[in-house]
Order: structure tokens, then sequence, then C-alpha cells
């Protein structure tokens, strides 16, 4: 049984009918499927428990603590990129010793946080970098495991904005600056040189690209075992792109194969950091109809989640799927625009969608579990919505809708005293 299903014409996951979660906890509400994002992850493993390979399970996707608790569970490392990040690893009971520490712009303070609590390896993404970390591990008498971030100058053929391994991208050393930078790295104190590793964008539902990365990768790695510098573990970053319409990934089995052939007999570890791979379909947005309204050229679905919610297709064009929670028998079908209340014409979920529904409607907005409560926002001061978690039958709230109070409460806290 597919997560989603209907039986008879009322939307279920698993075996929670979504109606009966926007009685309890009203809309708009994230809720995930605790099966599907532990078969998720089960992929991923099981398809490289042949190989020494640590998976870090790149919270940016989705951070909230009792999924990143189930993951830890599971055996997932984390992949993280800030001390807010780090502190949720820890809180999750994550061993430091899975932690991997990526990003462009890492503090003196989440250094400092993160070599404090022993992480398996800092991510870096520049040479100023190495400086920065060199001195505060120096001073902290400690040495930072450090990989090398490469930008491989591969096109990974994703949306420009998320794609991150081209040449025009902030991330990573530049493929022709790599072995200078290396030998840098190697000559300073405080740092043990470890790793290398990419990350050429998300979303990619094709290996080639993957696969060219890693090949350039391990080209670096025998150059630099030539001059002595032997490493460790190589980084192939996020995972695999899912399924939202249309999309046809290739199994993580066939990307596994790839690897392994392709690191037989050199003594390398593999890290990976999947995030939407293992919980982007665990995930639906809830949201119910308040208006809908005829404009001179389109049929507009007003509802009561936005760009603020899930920003994606406003972003970067994402598209979810829009399903009816109860799908109704004698309504008209009509060509929609899904738009939030936000005041933004990019405030769209979903663009030219046939529904047959109704004001007071609910609709399930698909593929939601990855980049969408992480990247939610107060726009338009709108409290941050509820997330919900349903296994089998059982629903447990895990995490409570943000209040009013609680959005205003910093900035309460500095009006100056009435009177
Ligand atoms: C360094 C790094 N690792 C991992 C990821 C996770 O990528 P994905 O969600 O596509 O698996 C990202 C995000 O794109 C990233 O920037
Ligand atoms: N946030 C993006 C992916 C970028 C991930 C971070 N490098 C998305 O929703 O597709």
């Amino acid at each position: 049984m597919p997560a989603l299903h209907y039986q008879q014409q009322t939307l279920y996951l698993d075996d929670v009918a979504l109606p009966s979660i926007a009685h309890q906890f009203t809309t708009p509400c994230f809720v995930y499927s605790k099966r599907t994002l532990l078969q998720a992850w089960q992929a991923y493993r099981d398809a490289f428990a042949g190989q020494d390979a640590l998976i870090c399970y790149a919270m940016k996707a989705n951070s909230n603590l009792s999924l990143l608790k189930l993951l830890v569970d599971a055996g997932a490392g984390m992949d993280i990129v800030s001390g807010g990040e780090l502190e949720r690893a820890l809180l999750a009971g994550c061993p430091p010793e899975r932690i991997v520490f990526s990003g462009v712009g890492k503090t003196v303070t989440e250094m400092h946080r993160a070599l404090e609590v022993g992480i398996h390896c800092f991510n870096v993404e520049s040479s100023a970098e190495l400086d920065r970390l060199s001195a505060v591990a120096t001073r902290m008498g400690k040495t930072a495991a450090v990989s090398l971030r490469i930008n491989p100058d591969v096109d990974a053929g994703t949306h420009p904005y998320i794609s991150t391994g081209l040449k025009g991208n902030k991330f990573g050393i530049a493929h022709a600056e790599a072995l200078a930078t290396y030998r840098k790295a190697a000559s300073l104190p405080g740092l043990q040189v470890v790793g290398i590793d990419c990350h050429i964008g998300s979303q990619l539902t094709e290996l080639s690209p993957f696969i060219d990365a890693l090949d350039r990768l391990l080209s670096l790695v025998d150059q630099l075992a030539a001059e002595g510098i032997v490493l460790q573990h190589v980084d192939m970053g996020g995972g695999i792109g899912i399924c939202y319409d249309a999309e046809t990934p290739p199994p993580v089995r066939d990307y596994a194969q790839a690897i392994a052939e392709r690191l037989a007999g050199r003594g390398l570890k593999l890290v990976l950091e999947p995030g939407r791979a293992i919980v982007g379909n665990a995930g639906v947005l809830l949201t119910r109809v308040e208006f809908l309204k005829q404009g001179e050229t389109k049929n507009f679905a007003i509802v009561d989640a936005a760009m603020n919610d899930l920003i994606r297709p406003a972003l970067y064009e994402g598209w979810h799927q829009v399903l009816p929670v109860e799908q109704q028998e004698g309504l008209p079908e009509r060509v929609y625009d899904v738009v939030g209340p936000v005041c933004e014409s990019a405030d769209f979920l979903a663009q030219d969608r046939t529904l047959a529904i109704r004001a007071g409607d609910l609709l399930a907005i698909g593929s939601a579990g990855a980049y969408g409560m992480a990247m939610s926002s107060n726009y338009n001061s709108r409290v941050r919505a509820a997330e919900i978690l349903v296994d089998g039958d059982r629903v447990q709230l895990i995490r409570q809708r943000e209040t009013l109070a609680q959005m205003l409460a910093c900035e309460q806290a500095c009006l100056p005293e009435a009177g």
C-alpha cells in the first residue's frame, strides 16, 4: 500500500485519514509518514551495506528533532551547515564522530563548538577557511579533521538555483586550485587532511554527473597520493533526486554499484550526505481552501498555506502534486492556480491544475517533506505550521504550531517599557 492512498474517496497517509489530522491539529500542517521515512533511509543503508560508508543525512532538508532522532536511532550520521544544526544533531543523540560540517561560511564560534564536541570532519570550502580553522584548532590544542570540497565543474543538469558544482557557483575550491590548497592544508598546524568532497547540486535524476564528478575527484586523490598526501575518504555530497511528478530517478542500488566499482581496491571510505531522498516523499503539506476566486484569465483556489510554508514553487518553480483530500462527485472540474494569502504574486503552491473542489475542502500538497518546513519563514507575520508524524494508525505531534506570542517574543522583549 503506498503511503498516500484513497480509501472510499478519502485520502489516507498510511492508516490515518487526513481529515482527522486537519480536525485535530488544524491547517496548514506538515504530515510525515514514519514508514516512508525509514524505508527511504533503509534503501540507502542497504544499497551501501557492502561498502565502508558513513551516510550522513543532510538535515537542512528537514531538521525536525523527532525525525532526526528516528534517523539517528536507525544509524544515520548527520551533515550539518551551522551551529544550530550541530546542536540539533547532538540533541537528537547523534554521536559527534558521525557528523560532517559543510558550508562556505563557518564562524569561529561554530568551529570552536564542533572541535569541542569532536565531529568527524570539516568540509572546508576555501583557503581562508583553512586559515581560520587552523587558528581555532591550534588555540584549542586540537586537531581538526579536514576534507576539501572541490568544485568539479560538472553540469548537474538541475535548476540553476540548486546547481552547486559549476565554476560560477560560490561553493567549493576550484578544481584547478585543488592541489595547491591541499598542500597548504597539509602544511598548516592543527589540521589533519583526511578527505575530499563535492556536492554538485540537488534533485539530480541521472547518475552520469555524479560519476563524472567522482572520476574527477579520484584523479585528484591519485595526484595527491603521489605527493604523499594520502586521503582516507571521499564524500560525494547529496543524494539522488526524487519523483515529484514524472521524474524517473535511478535506483540508489545502481548508484552504489557505480561507486563500488570505482572505489574497489582503493581503501577509501565513502561518505554521503543525502537529504531530499530520505525525507522528500515522506511528507505532505495539508491545507484548506479558504475561497475560490474567478479572475479575468484564471481561477484561483486560495488556501491557508502559503509560500512562507513551502517556498519551492516560488523560488525554483518546484512542482508539487495537489490532491483533494476528499474526492467529491458531481463537482465541475476547473483549472486552478493554488495560491496562498501572502502579498506576493509568486505566492503559489501550484499552477494550472485541474481540480474538482469547493471552498472549505482540504488539499494535500505532495512531496513536501524536504525543504518545506525547513525553509519556512514568518513572512507576512504568519506563524510556522505544526508538524505531525503518522506511524501506522498512530498520530504524534512532533512540532507545535508556533503561537503569535512566540513569534512576537524576540521583538516584544526589545520594546521600551510603556509609560
Ligand atoms: C553540501 C551539501 N550536502 C548535501 C546536500 C543535500 O542534498 P540533497 O537534498 O539533494 O540530497 C546539500 C544540498 O543541496 C548540500 O549543499
Ligand atoms: N532547497 C532546495 C535544494 C537546495 C539544497 C541545499 N543546497 C530545494 O528545495 O530544492
